[in-house]
């Protein structure tokens, strides 16, 4: 989705914004080895949505959401030079949304329905850049499939601590990639950004990744 567009590049872009407090996110930008600094600015954007929006919807306006209320963070002389990032991840089983878990029978209770089942997790990309006005928003889905875990397996899972701070209560690009059978898209999409559609989306505004 093209929010707003109002120029295809600019040569004014002197940083690329991460709203983002994940470290999976994080650690994903860093890994593009962009050739701009790369600035770690979160905020609170409130991410409550309505219920009959689809998947696709929740992810791309949370993650426009993100990147909105981080702008707001800068300084005027920032908010011209920068682009900024923002992104939402779900997990979604039997058209029912699975965010993070509250707690750990939360993460029980996610794991135990997700078990030997295929879910699909979708994350939201926005690019924004305030000195044009442009904004750009994309997702991507990827089906997932869990294996048999039984519930004394989902209870150590648990009790690694692994699962509470992710959506869907696991992580894959840890002690969750013991439990995932397939996977059908992109793996870094599940992660929490999907970089290929991300390098794509810089590309848009003049930012070459390769
Ligand atoms: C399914 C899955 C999710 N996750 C994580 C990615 C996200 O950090 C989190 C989804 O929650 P989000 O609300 O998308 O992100 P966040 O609150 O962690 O960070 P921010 O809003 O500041 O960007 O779940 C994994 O790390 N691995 C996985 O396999």
């Amino acid at each position: 989705m093209n929010v707003r567009s109002s120029s295809t590049s600019s040569s004014t872009i002197r940083q690329l914004v991460l709203a983002s407090s994940s470290p999976r996110r994080q650690e994903l930008v860093a890994s593009l080895g962009l050739s701009l600094p790369v600035l770690i600015l979160s905020s609170d954007a409130d991410e409550s949505t309505p219920q009959h929006w689809p998947p696709a919807m929740i992810v791309e306006q949370l993650g426009l959401r993100k990147a909105r209320a981080t702008c707001e963070l800068l300084s005027s002389e920032a908010v011209n030079s920068s682009l900024i990032l923002g992104a939402d991840t779900i997990v979604v089983l039997d058209s029912k949304v699975l965010g993070k878990p509250v707690d750990k029978n939360d993460a029980i209770r996610t794991l135990t329905a997700l078990e030997g089942r295929e879910h699909e997790v979708y994350t939201g990309v926005a690019v924004i850049e305030p000195g044009t006005g442009r904004e750009l928003v994309h997702h991507r889905m990827t089906r997932v499939t869990m294996k048999k875990l039984g519930d004394e397996r989902i209870q150590r899972y648990v009790d690694s601590g692994e699962p509470l701070d992710k959506a869907g209560s696991y992580g894959i690009q840890g002690l969750g990639a013991t439990i995932v059978e397939r996977i059908d898209g992109c793996y870094f999409n599940v992660v929490g950004l999907p970089l290929s559609l991300l390098s794509d989306m810089l590309d848009e505004f003049g930012i070459n990744v390769i």
